[in-house]
């Protein structure tokens, strides 16, 4: 690895969501100043409640406030379901989060897929595929987009978005989004951003706990073993920040930083 990735650990669930929700603040804030508003990318899985716990908190003061209005949230990956469907990783952040915006906040705009070409992978990630170009710029104008954040999560076999361990999808180098059609965790037909992408963003943060996730944690960081997970951490380097509990690393030798901005 080059520059080390930020590896921040926290007591509790708690106490890593107020961290996470001050990096956030501070993700927006320099999004708003590249270009006014702030693009981020979220994932599916655990992700989702831990981030409503980190937004969904009372503003401390006036520079601690999220900006909803000038939020244009994409998916760092989505599984070819209707989008009131409980696998849908849609569905999961309204319930989590979107719905439960405090009445009269500003909303969101929300990237959602095309629920009409659902039966065809490929045209629903090329219909993804052209819902970031609208928004980043055409792809004769830009090799790849660049996301102000992607929050991603780690699956217990070290994948990302639906980036799974040994997939030929981590050598795609063309496309900024893929489908998949035999992802190993169900269900398994699925879009994802692809690794040329993912490692593109200005800033990548994973949030992993519970001890369910201490073996690819080691894996991880200790030995790589070309998963996804790893990938994004030898491409993006200090550029990349882990929020994880402790039970997440306990036995993970790699250097926790205090958490800082
Ligand atoms: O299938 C998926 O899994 C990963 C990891 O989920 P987690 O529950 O272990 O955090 C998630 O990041 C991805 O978006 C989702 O589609």
């Amino acid at each position: 690895m080059g520059k080390q990735v930020n590896l921040y650990s926290f007591p509790s669930v708690d106490t890593l969501a107020t961290a996470l929700r001050s990096y956030l603040i501070s993700c927006q804030e320099a999004g708003l100043e590249r270009h006014g508003v702030f693009k981020v990318g979220v994932s599916g899985g655990s992700l989702p409640k831990t981030l409503a716990q980190a937004l969904l908190a009372p503003a401390k003061d006036e520079s601690d406030e999220v900006k909803w209005e000038s939020w244009e949230i994409f998916f760092a990956d989505e599984r070819a379901v209707p989008l009131n469907h409980e696998d849908s990783n849609y569905a999961l952040l309204k319930k989590e989060l979107l719905d439960k915006l405090p009445q009269g906040t500003p909303q969101p705009t929300v990237h959602t897929i095309d629920e009409s070409v659902l039966d065809d992978t490929q045209e629903l990630a090329d219909r993804y595929e052209q819902t970031l170009v609208r928004s980043f710029a055409s792809r004769d104008s830009v090799k790849l987009p660049i996301f102000d954040l992607l929050l991603l999560g780690c699956g217990p076999d070290g994948h990302t978005c639906s980036l799974f361990p040994g997939h030929e999808l981590l050598r795609e180098t063309e496309a900024w989004v893929s489908p998949i059609e035999d992802s190993p965790k169900p269900p398994p037909r699925r879009i994802t951003l692809t690794l040329p992408v993912v490692t593109h963003a200005v800033r990548v943060a994973f949030v992993a706990t519970g001890s369910g996730k201490k073996e690819i944690m080691k894996d991880i960081f200790e030995e790589g073993k070309g998963l996804p997970c790893a990938l994004v951490n030898e491409a993006t380097g200090e550029r990349c920040s882990w929020f994880v509990d402790n039970a997440a690393v306990e036995g993970v030798s790699y250097p926790k930083r205090p958490f800082s901005l």
